[in-house]
């Protein structure tokens, strides 16, 4: 997979330098390469920004600078366009699934109160446009949003995790975990400052310990999103479940 990152704060993206990705992109599994928007400015300035049509606060971004980027990044390949914004739609798990199976991905970090409306439109002609939203609170720009697609995506690639890191992503795919948070996780001590390692996970029943894991994985979710335990098929719950 290629991504290109379009940004007028490059150095932003240094994280992705770092660890998995940065070991996937250092093995050629993963090609990421991050633009300074301003690189297709042309004034004294490097120009980015300009007062908004119609007034109101703050600044919009000028749609020139994007226009030449897209064209010279994207240029003539096919790619989605992935643009971070408040007003976009959610961002989910899914969502993270069905754009690790594409070949190019260009995210365009907006800054300011946002970009030029016309620069998704004419995107829109050459390329499928998405406008996506990582959560409902405002941040300053798009870079980190696009740092959270882009772990999101790049750890679903083949090769990208470890076997040690692909633990987490299986446990909520086995065994009727499905819309469920992850559970308490443990390791060595066994006690440490007074707290103990529940002894099922010692017992080395394994059947015991799935149906430990489950009911405290639905307990948390329970508690911590009730939105999820609506979703969940009836089978999904045990007799006692349905009880409570
Ligand atoms: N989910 C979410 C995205 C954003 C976002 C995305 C782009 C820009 C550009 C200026 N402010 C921005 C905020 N905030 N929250």
């Amino acid at each position: 997979m290629r991504i290109d990152i379009i940004s007028i704060f490059p150095d932003y993206f240094a994280p992705l330098d770092l660890s998995l990705i940065g070991r996937a992109r250092a093995s050629g599994l993963l090609d990421v390469r991050v633009h300074d928007l301003r690189s297709w400015t042309h004034d004294r300035h490097n120009t980015v920004d300009d007062t908004p049509y119609g007034g109101g606060p703050g600044m919009v971004m000028k749609p020139e600078p994007w226009g030449e980027a897209l064209d010279e990044v994207v240029a003539g390949a096919p790619a989605r366009l992935i643009l971070p914004t408040p007003s976009g739609r959610p961002f989910r798990q899914a969502d993270a699934e069905r754009l690790a199976g594409e070949e190019r991905l260009v995210f365009g970090c907006g800054r300011y109160e946002g970009i030029d409306s016309r620069v998704a439109a004419d995107a829109a002609l050459r390329m499928p446009v998405e406008e996506v939203s990582i959560g409902d609170y405002v941040l300053n720009g798009g870079e980190s949003a696009t740092l959270v697609m882009v772990e999101a995506i790049t750890r679903l690639l083949p090769g990208v995790l470890g076997n040690t890191e692909s633990a987490v992503q299986d446990s909520f795919a086995s065994g009727g975990m499905e819309n469920l948070v992850e559970g308490p996780v443990y390791t060595k001590p066994v006690m440490w400052r007074d707290q103990e390692v529940p002894p099922v996970l010692l017992s080395g029943n394994h059947g015991a310990v799935d149906r430990w894991r489950r009911d405290q994985a639905l307990r948390k979710t329970a508690r911590n999103r009730p939105d999820l335990v609506g979703a969940m098929p009836e089978e999904a719950l045990d007799r006692r479940d349905r009880e409570v």
